[in-house]
C-alpha cells in the first residue's frame, strides 16, 4: 500500500511487481491474466478477482480498463488502488466480500502498454505527453475498436493525427487483444461480461454511449429503456466522485471508441470515467485523493453487473 509521504506513481515494472504481490497475497482470490502482446511485443496483463477465482463460475463479470491512454497515468493508479481495496477488504468489508463473491471482476490497469513506458521513460519529470500506441503510425486505440469505426468525423485517418483511428478497426495489436478477450466472454451464446468501465483522465466526467452520435436512442442499437438505465446508473456513481455526468457524445463526437464497441456489439453497459487531477501528472501527493473519490463508483458499478436494469426498477 502506498505510505502517503512515498506516493509515486507506477512504472510498468512497478505495476507488474504490484500485481505478483497482490496474486501472492490472495491466491484464493486473485489470478493474473494476460490478453496478448503489445506492438513491441509485451504482455498485456490484468488480474482477475472472485472467490474461487481459477474456476469459471456462474457469476455476473465486470471488466475495469485503465492507461488506453499514454499519459493517462492516474488511471493505473485508480486500477491498482481498486485491486488492493478488492483483496486487502475481502473477508473484512462485508461489502467487498459480498462482490468479490458474487462476481468475477477483470481488471487491467495499463492496456497501452508501450505507450505507458515510452511516456514515463521521458527525461523529465512529467512525461512525453503520449497518447497512443508505438506502432510505425501510432494509432490512438480508443478510435480503433470495430463498432462504426471511422463513421462520423469523431477520429482521424492521418497517421500524424492525434485521434489517428489506425488502417482498420483492431488494426493495432492491443485493440484486437481486448477485443479478442471481451469476445471471449461469450460462453453459451450470452456475454458473462456485464459492466464495463475504461477508465481516462483528465476531465472530471461519467460518460455513456454513444460516443458516435448525439441521438440518445437509436432503434436496434440503444433504447429508451437501455438508455436510461445507463444514465440513471451514470448519474448515481457521478454523485460520489462529483464529476459531470454525460453522453459521450456531449463531450464530443468520437467513433471507433470502446464504450461504443462494447455496448454496440456485445450489449454490456458501458462507462467511461474521466479523473480529475487537472493536468496528465498530477503531483503524485494527489494520487491518494484522486483516487478515493472513485471507491463507491467502482463498488456500485460492479453492483449493478447482476441486473443493470434495476436502476430503473426494470427485469432484464
Ligand atoms: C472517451 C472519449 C469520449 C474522451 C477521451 N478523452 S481523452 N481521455 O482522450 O482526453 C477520448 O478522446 O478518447
Ligand atoms: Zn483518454
Amino acid at each position: 500500500r502506498f505510505a502517503a509521504s512515498a506516493q509515486s506513481y507506477h512504472t510498468h515494472a512497478e505495476t507488474m511487481a504490484e500485481l505478483d504481490r497482490v496474486v501472492a497475497a490472495y491466491p484464493k482470490i486473485a489470478k493474473k491474466f494476460s490478453i496478448g502482446k503489445t506492438y513491441e511485443g509485451r504482455d498485456i496483463v490484468g488480474v482477475k478477482i472472485s472467490d474461487n477465482v481459477a474456476t469459471d463460475e456462474d457469476e455476473p463479470e465486470v471488466f475495469y480498463q485503465a492507461n488506453i491512454h499514454a499519459r493517462e497515468r492516474i488511471t493505473n493508479e485508480q486500477a491498482l488502488v481498486f485491486i488492493d481495496t478488492l483483496t486487502k477488504e475481502y473477508g473484512t468489508t462485508e461489502r467487498i466480500t459480498k462482490l468479490v463473491d458474487s462476481r468475477e471482476f477483470w481488471i487491467i490497469p495499463i492496456l497501452n502498454v508501450d505507450g505507458q513506458i515510452y511516456d514515463m521513460t521521458s527525461d523529465t519529470q512529467a512525461g512525453r505527453m503520449w497518447r497512443k500506441n508505438r506502432q510505425p503510425q501510432a494509432t490512438d486505440l480508443n478510435r480503433n475498436y470495430d463498432y462504426k469505426w471511422g463513421c462520423c468525423g469523431g477520429s482521424s485517418g492521418s497517421p500524424s493525427s492525434e485521434t489517428y483511428r489506425g488502417s482498420s478497426p483492431e488494426s493495432a495489436p492491443e485493440t484486437k487483444a481486448v477485443a479478442n478477450f471481451i469476445r471471449s466472454r461469450v460462453v453459451g451464446g450470452k456475454q458473462q461480461i456485464k459492466i464495463f468501465l475504461d477508465i481516462h483522465s483528465v476531465a472530471e466526467l461519467v460518460l455513456w454511449p454513444f460516443g458516435y452520435t448525439t441521438a440518445d436512442t437509436v432503434p436496434g442499437e440503444l433504447s429508451a429503456d437501455q438508455e436510461a438505465a445507463h444514465r440513471t446508473i451514470g448519474r448515481e456513481v457521478a454523485r460520489f466522485n462529483r464529476y459531470t455526468p454525460e453522453q459521450s457524445s456531449d463531450l464530443y463526437i468520437t467513433d471507433g471508441s470502446s464504450d461504443d464497441w462494447t455496448w454496440g456489439t456485445q450489449g454490456i453497459f458501458s462507462y467511461t470515467f474521466e479523473m480529475g487531477g487537472g493536468s496528465f501528472y498530477p503531483a503524485p501527493s494527489q494520487i491518494e485523493a484522486l483516487t478515493q473519490v472513485n471507491r463507491d463508483p467502482l463498488l456500485i458499478l460492479a453492483e449493478y453487473a447482476d441486473c443493470p436494469y434495476r436502476a430503473i426498477n426494470k427485469q432484464d
